[in-house]
């Protein structure tokens, strides 16, 4: 089974039920659902591609390969299908599965903010979500379900642990145990050190003229901060390349390499999904690793190679074979 497609459709249900109170992968087939998963599939392929112009001005003169006709076209069915999403919730706000959904949040603060909230701020929430929240989520998990793959030692640990803190109980994982459950959660760091979904974080730009640690920095000067090297430097991390969760084990990592390890970036732009990201990634890992058990496809080891994409994915999607766990016998009926 390839994971890919059921862990990206996941992430996306999660984020678009949190959002507007709909599922658009997995379930019923309808229009709007395939029209959504076109959307956002052409906006993940666009938002990959580096575009000579920001760095070579001259060239926005020409629009090689057709790259901004498209994102302009692009831009401007998102712009349709969010707009009527909106509608959708300002028309139906009373109704049960609407009441609940980030979008009716928003339009209760736009009835006393209107200058803040309106709607073009409501759409670009949504859509900032679904961008900077799915791919990056789903990616994290792929990579940690081939780490776990490739070290059978550390799934049987990581599932012993469930079994104590959660299947004992005859149920499956809640979200409350995101914070009981520390191996699992260490799981999640040590792939995040070795594979964060952001290796450059974001680049950000100097507004003003400045000087960092002695080196004058002109404004409008564009930073890219290299996390995946950082997190993996020789002189902070004991066997860098090594997957070993046991390295976040005890607290003191927090001290003496808190600036080396920073999957969500740092400061004030660092990643505001953070908590929201952390509780996606150990409920979802911690569930299949409580419900079923895992095996390679094949004999050999997991291809681990890094593809160019944005978030660094795999460069060979993970294919894995699974069969339940006896919990889910007892819990699914
Ligand atoms: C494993 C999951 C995730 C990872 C590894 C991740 C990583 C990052 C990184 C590295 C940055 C740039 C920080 C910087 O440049 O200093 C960022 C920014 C951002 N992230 Fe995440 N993120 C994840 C999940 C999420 C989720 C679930 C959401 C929301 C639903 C989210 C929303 C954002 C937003 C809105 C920004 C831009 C913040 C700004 O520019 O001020 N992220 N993320």
């Amino acid at each position: 089974m390839e994971l890919r497609p059921l862990l990206s459709g996941f992430t996306l249900n999660v984020i678009m039920r949190m959002m507007a109170g709909k599922r658009y992968y997995g379930g019923e087939d309808n229009a709007e659902a395939k029209e959504v998963r076109e959307l956002i599939s052409e906006t993940f392929e666009l938002a990959g591609f580096t575009y000579v112009g920001d760095f070579l001005p001259i060239l926005k003169l020409f629009d090689f390969d057709g790259y901004v006709k498209r994102v302009k076209k692009l831009g401007s069915r998102l712009d349709k299908f969010m707009q009527e999403l909106v509608d959708e919730h300002r028309r139906n706000r009373g109704q049960t599965e609407f009441k609940n959904t980030m979008i009716t949040h928003l339009l209760t603060l736009q009835e006393t903010q209107p200058e803040y909230y309106t709607d073009e701020i409501i759409k670009g929430l949504v859509m900032v979500m679904i961008d900077a929240g799915t791919d990056t989520t789903a990616v994290t998990l792929e990579w940690a379900m081939a780490n776990l793959l490739n070290h059978p030692d550390v799934l049987a640990k990581a599932k012993t642990e469930l079994n104590n803190v959660v299947s004992s109980e005859g149920r499956l994982m809640e979200e409350s145990d995101t914070s009981t459950c520390t191996y699992l959660n260490n799981v999640i760091s040590e792939t995040l050190r070795l594979y964060p979904a952001g290796p450059m974080l974001v680049p950000h730009a100097s507004s003003v003229d400045c000087k960092v640690a002695g080196y004058d920095i002109p404004r409008g000067t564009w930073l890219f901060v290299n996390a995946w090297a950082i997190q993996r430097d020789p002189k902070v991390w004991d066997e860098p390349e090594a997957f070993k969760p046991e390295r976040f084990d005890n607290e003191e990592w927090k001290t003496t390499k808190r600036g080396n390890f920073l999957p969500f970036g740092i400061g004030r732009r660092a990643c505001p999904g953070m908590g929201l990201a952390q509780i996606l990634l150990s409920s979802a890992l911690g569930s299949l690793i409580q419900c079923f058990d895992w095996e390679r496809d094949e004999d050999i080891a997991v291809d681990m190679s890094e593809g160019t994409g944005l978030t660094m994915p795999k460069v060979v999607p993970l294919v894995a074979k699974c069969k339940s766990s006896p919990i889910l016998d007892n819990v699914v009926v």
